[in-house]
């Protein structure tokens, strides 16, 4: 991979390798874009095939998180990490404690948080390292889990995208398709359950499936099933890109809104869906719950706050379709328009001024 062609695609501001041998740990920081602020996001922790795979991936869910942070409103910036390793087996206290000490060494650029394969208790390690990480043990003033608050967003932006393409945002007797029951997801499933969806679920962990069948009367099918089933909307909630060349034939929904960062292969897969008539909720909007939750820490945690900016998600998903009919192009255009065009109006008005070192972080 030439990796200084590949950042300059989509302009990335550095990536930082970190390498600590006693504990194993093997890191990359993408920092894509700190125009509105110190870059936030979460770092996820999975077993890459190749060194490759995890720059891409970091790359991809960086730039991600500049979208989501912009669209959400939030003075924050753009970035993730990723841990090439198995998060059952290869976690240790040292591995979090050196990674803590890489992301102190940044001095604010990357705040960090949970992703796949990342707990609370990871984030209290590397708490012990560094101020910059959020999602930390609520006995330390701070939000804890974001997967739960992610799910509410994810919920009440699936019943603006239902609206959307049914007139009416009830879930009542809709079926839901369910790619991955993990964190996100079995919240999410909660409450499609409370307001009387069906559920069709599929994961690779038999024991996500079987915890949904028990608790919500789920349907189980094969993980190569889910796209095919006759049903309303479908909610990948489990790794990216599950929209693309194979996928989208498959799909009878009317609607696609679901968790998952970076849900389209690529840009035209998005088109794709809009050709064919299929409402999509633009991941980085639709999953913005977790980061509004956890970027509420940087002011001093305060739920009822934090819970306000994420009931706003419905609207977010309800504008971006009347941009998308206004303009003519597909929802995620609308999107990513309106997240550019914060960055842009930021960065712009910030030329007018001298620079002015505070941010974010000085109320810290
Ligand atoms: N946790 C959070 O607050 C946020 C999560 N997201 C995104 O939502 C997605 C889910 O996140 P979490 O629930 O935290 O992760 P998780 O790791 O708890 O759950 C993911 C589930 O997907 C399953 N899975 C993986 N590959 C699969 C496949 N090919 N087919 C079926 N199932 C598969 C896993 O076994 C796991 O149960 C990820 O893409 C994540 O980046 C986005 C924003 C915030
Ligand atoms: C899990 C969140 C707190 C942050 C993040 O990385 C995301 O939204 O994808």
């Amino acid at each position: 991979m030439e990796i200084f062609k590949r950042m300059e695609h989509h302009d990335y501001e550095q990536l930082v390798f970190c390498q600590d041998k006693t504990s194993g740990l093997k890191a990359i920081i993408c920092i894509h874009d700190t125009t509105l602020g110190p870059a936030l996001g979460g770092t996820r922790m999975w077993n890459y095939a190749t060194e490759e795979e995890a720059i891409e991936d970091a790359i991809r869910l960086g730039r991600g998180m500049t979208y989501k942070n912009a669209a959400a409103g939030l003075n924050l910036g753009g970035g993730k990490t990723v841990i090439i390793g198995d998060p059952l087996k290869d976690k240790n206290e040292e591995m979090f404690r050196a990674f803590g000490r890489f992301i102190q060494g940044l001095n604010g650029r990357y705040i960090t948080a949970e992703d796949v394969g990342t707990t609370v208790a990871d984030m209290d390690l590397i708490h012990e390292e560094t101020d910059f990480v959020t999602g930390i043990s609520p006995a330390f003033g701070s939000s804890g889990n974001p997967s739960p608050v992610t799910a509410y967003g994810c919920y009440i932006g699936m019943k603006a995208a239902a609206l959307e393409a049914y007139g009416d945002d009830s879930l009542e007797g809709k079926t839901v398709t369910v790619q991955g029951v993990g964190n996100v997801a079995y919240t999410l499933c909660e409450y499609l359950h409370k307001e009387g969806a069906k559920l069709i679920v599929t994961d690779i962990n038999q024991e996500a499936v079987d915890r949904a069948v028990e608790a919500f009367g789920a349907v189980a099918v094969a993980p190569n099933d889910i796209y095919s089933q006759d049903a309303d909307i479908f909610a990948p909630c489990a790794m990216g890109a599950i929209i693309n060349d194979d996928t989208i034939p498959q799909l009878k929904v009317k609607v696609v809104a679901g968790s998952a960062n970076n849900q389209l292969k690529e840009e035209r897969h998005g088109d794709e869906l809009e050709a064919r008539g299929i409402v999509y909720a633009p991941d980085f909007v639709i999953n913005s719950g977790g980061v509004i939750n956890v970027a509420d820490e940087l002011y001093g945690y305060n739920n009822e706050r934090a819970m306000k900016r994420v009931e706003t998600i419905y609207d977010s998903i309800t504008k971006i379709f009347a941009i998308a009919k206004r303009d003519g192009i597909p929802s995620y255009q609308a999107a990513d328009r309106m997240a550019e065009e914060r960055i842009e109006r930021v960065r712009n008005s910030r030329s007018q001024f001298l620079r002015n070192e505070h941010n974010i972080l000085s109320r810290r």
